[in-house]
């Protein structure tokens, strides 16, 4: 992986100790693509966070990052986008040209990071999502020119021990933005409020979130049999006078399909004003 010749373990560094390190690094650990010795972690100065994640992966934190820096396989770039220039700056004069930047940072464009780094190094913007915690990812990649083929692959190799990795064009970055990387938040969100009414209509709190939990389940592997066929499942589900019937009806006369579908393009335009606040 990254250059590395077989049986060597690839060594991540990640700036940044938040959600999406945290996922990243839980599945990478868990399907071998990640080693605990070899990962190290830091952040801006919660030392109480990264004892946390030394503690519940035998990982290597700590704030003294020059040197592993210049021994990193592949440093990740996991702060918030507002955060990215203090942060670039200050491992800047530890990356060289043989550096692999992978970046999660929302909306920041891959020039902006070229720029602020200010010498030629590998970059690939990523934009996974937090079901890397599972391995169930699903993970848009974006490289600049100096991406090696082999480096390619490595990534590709990475992301996909944490789920699913496709590559893709970065002018296509905010719309998997708004649609993968967010998009957990969006099927959470539709639990909490069909847990809210469950409950609202007599069932215990138990019993209500394990039904919800599995009925999610069972509809993501129907989605992923029938190759995502959603109005298809649905209408098979909807019979006539029916209960289900009742429900959609009740969606549309409240502009459900409408107001979703301006959720996620609104994400999109948020994720453009993220960039266009770190443009070069
Ligand atoms: N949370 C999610 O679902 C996803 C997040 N992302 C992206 O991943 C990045 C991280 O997001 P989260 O983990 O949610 O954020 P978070 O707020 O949970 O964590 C950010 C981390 O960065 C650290 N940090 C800030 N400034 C730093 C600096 N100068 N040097 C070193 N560390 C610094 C903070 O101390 C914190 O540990 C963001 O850029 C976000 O756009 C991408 C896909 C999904
Ligand atoms: O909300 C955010 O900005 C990040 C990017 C995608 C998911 N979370």
């Amino acid at each position: 992986m990254f250059g590395q010749q077989g049986g060597i373990k690839l060594k991540a560094v990640f700036i940044g100790a938040g959600s999406m390190a945290e996922a990243i690094i839980a599945g990478g650990l868990k399907s071998g693509a990640l080693q605990a010795e070899n990962t190290y972690v830091t952040n801006r100065s919660d030392a109480i966070r990264l004892n946390e994640l030394a503690n519940q992966f035998g990982i290597q934190t700590g704030y003294e990052v020059e040197s592993v820096l210049q021994e990193a396989d592949v440093i990740v770039l996991a702060m918030k986008p507002k955060d990215a220039a203090a942060g670039l700056e200050a491992i800047q004069s530890s990356i060289n040209e043989h550096s692999v930047v992978i970046s999660l940072l929302a909306g920041v464009g891959i020039d902006f990071i070229e720029k602020t780094i200010g010498k030629p190094c590998s970059i690939i913007r990523a934009m996974p999502n937090t079901s890397a915690a599972v391995g169930k990812s699903a993970t848009a990649i974006a490289l600049n020119e100096l991406v090696t083929a082999e480096q390619h692959q490595s990534a590709i190799d990475l992301f996909a021990a944490i789920g699913l990795a496709i590559t893709v064009d970065e002018s296509q970055m905010d719309a998997v933005t708004a649609v993968s990387g967010s998009g957990p938040a969006y099927i959470y969100y539709v639990a909490e409020v069909m847990q809210k009414a469950g409950e609202e209509l007599g069932l215990d709190h138990e019993t209500a979130k394990s039904l919800i939990i599995q009925t999610l389940l069972g509809a993501a592997d129907m989605l992923s049999v029938s190759d995502g066929q959603a109005a298809a499942l649905r209408k098979a589900i909807t019979s006539e006078g029916g209960t289900t019937e009742a429900a959609i009806r009740t969606f549309d006369e409240m502009n459900v399909k409408e107001a979703i579908s301006a959720g996620v393009k609104e994400a999109a335009v948020q994720s453009k004003r993220l960039g266009a606040a770190y443009q070069c």
